[in-house]
């Protein structure tokens, strides 16, 4: 087999909401579709990726460098062994052929994209929903057959009050989300104190089913602040207090904040990974990675720091990624995860998972189809198939 085509675009999936750092106004996302000479039912099996939501469209590193190094290549130099499926593992490294490493930025998301395509593909070519596939390859052949999600929202947005933010947490839980999240820290103190609140009356008082999230917003002092402020509620997890890379604030807060944290989803690479676990006090008894492999070169280098997390003492289901896209849900289920994140409102066409999936006592179920299922998506998958149609 080999790959006729690649073919990328972008999406819209803006939107008014905002949290600390940045509102999503103009936020797009990387599409890509690479085409194989695999013929099905008298078409052509074609394998889809996104770059998940957070950084915006990666097309120049995709168009100047990342589709023609593969495009380029002997096609047998991306095959497996055998010659009869793609192998992503050796696609990356045609990918990343000349980077130097550090400074991943965009390029993470550019190859993430790819990478993601390239294993919808090679699922679709094995006949198998790519959790299994994954399954088999990567796990211990026994899947997870359905996944813990929370339900991620929360958002500011110009004219939402306290009442607006009340029921959209109601909406979460009638939905089937036992844990919800909502934002902090775009706020002051005492007015997100007045929305933890209310948010937490539509959870019984129960502080467990809330998680809160800074977006890397606070200095240390403010983290600190806040941290002593939120403790007695027992929440959830409290996320990304600080700059992502400020790994010495989040080991300093980690010595005070007793609670569960979690953090990197802007963490791109297995080095900057490893950095995470070695310097920021990460608690392995509670608190968790959220590393988005969409975001961050793919599978293939989520392999690499699931196998790091595992030398440092870390169980896999201490990573729940961010993102809440479907291939973060076959990888959660192979790779037992502790789940995955869930946006029941937001980043539509791109987010979420199959069309009519249900959620209940916050776990959802898997597609059975081959692939990662955007043809089960019916609106995004329209976007998808343009791209090469
Ligand atoms: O607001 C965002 O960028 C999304 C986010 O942090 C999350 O899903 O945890
Ligand atoms: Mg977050």
């Amino acid at each position: 087999m080999k790959i006729v085509s690649i073919h990328e675009g972008v999406v819209p999936i803006s939107s008014s909401i905002r949290n600390a750092w940045i509102d999503f106004s103009a936020m797009d996302c990387s599409i890509v579709a690479v085409v194989s000479d695999v013929i099905r039912d008298g078409r052509p099996v074609v394998g889809y990726g996104f770059n998940s939501n957070g950084r915006y469209s990666a097309g120049e590193i995709l168009r100047r460098r990342v589709i023609p190094r593969l495009l380029a290549a002997p096609p047998s130099s991306l095959l497996t062994d055998d010659g009869t499926n793609i192998d992503p593992a050796k696609a990356w490294d045609v990918m990343m052929r000349n980077e130097k490493p550090g400074g991943h930025g965009e390029r993470s998301v550019a190859v993430g994209v790819v990478d993601m395509a390239l294993f919808d593909l090679a699922a679709k070519i094995a006949e198998q929903p790519l959790y299994r596939f994954l399954s088999d390859r990567y796990g211990d052949g026994d899947p997870d057959t359905s996944v813990f999600v929370y339900g991620a929202g929360g958002y500011y947005a110009p004219g939402k009050t306290l009442r607006d933010l009340q029921e959209e947490m109601k909406r979460f839980v009638d939905a089937g989300y036992d844990v919800v999240k909502m934002k902090i820290g775009g706020a002051p103190l005492k007015e997100d104190l007045e929305r933890i609140e209310a948010a937490l009356s539509v959870l019984g008082g129960d502080g467990s089913r809330l998680a809160v999230d800074v977006n890397g917003r606070f200095d240390l002092r403010t983290a600190l602040e806040y941290g002593e402020a939120i403790e007695p509620y027992g929440l959830f997890w409290y996320e990304e207090p600080g700059d992502p890379l400020d790994f010495g604030l989040h080991a300093t807060l980690s010595e005070h904040y007793a609670g569960p944290m979690a953090t990197g989803e802007n963490l791109f690479s297995l080095p900057d990974a490893r950095n995470l676990i070695r310097y920021a006090g990460m608690r392995p008894d509670r608190d968790t990675v959220q590393i988005d492999p969409a975001l961050s070169y793919g599978l293939v280098e989520y392999l690499r720091i699931q196998d790091m997390l595992k030398r440092h003492g870390w169980s896999s289901r201490r990573c729940v990624p961010h993102g809440g896209h479907q291939f973060s849900l076959h990888i959660a289920a192979a790779l037992k995860l502790g789940g995955n994140e869930s946006y029941p409102g937001e980043f539509y066409p791109t987010g979420g998972f199959a069309d009519g999936a249900v959620v209940e006592n916050s776990r959802v179920g898997l597609t059975e189809i081959p692939g990662i299922g955007f043809e089960a998506k019916a609106a995004f998958y329209r976007v998808l198939r343009d791209l090469h149609d």
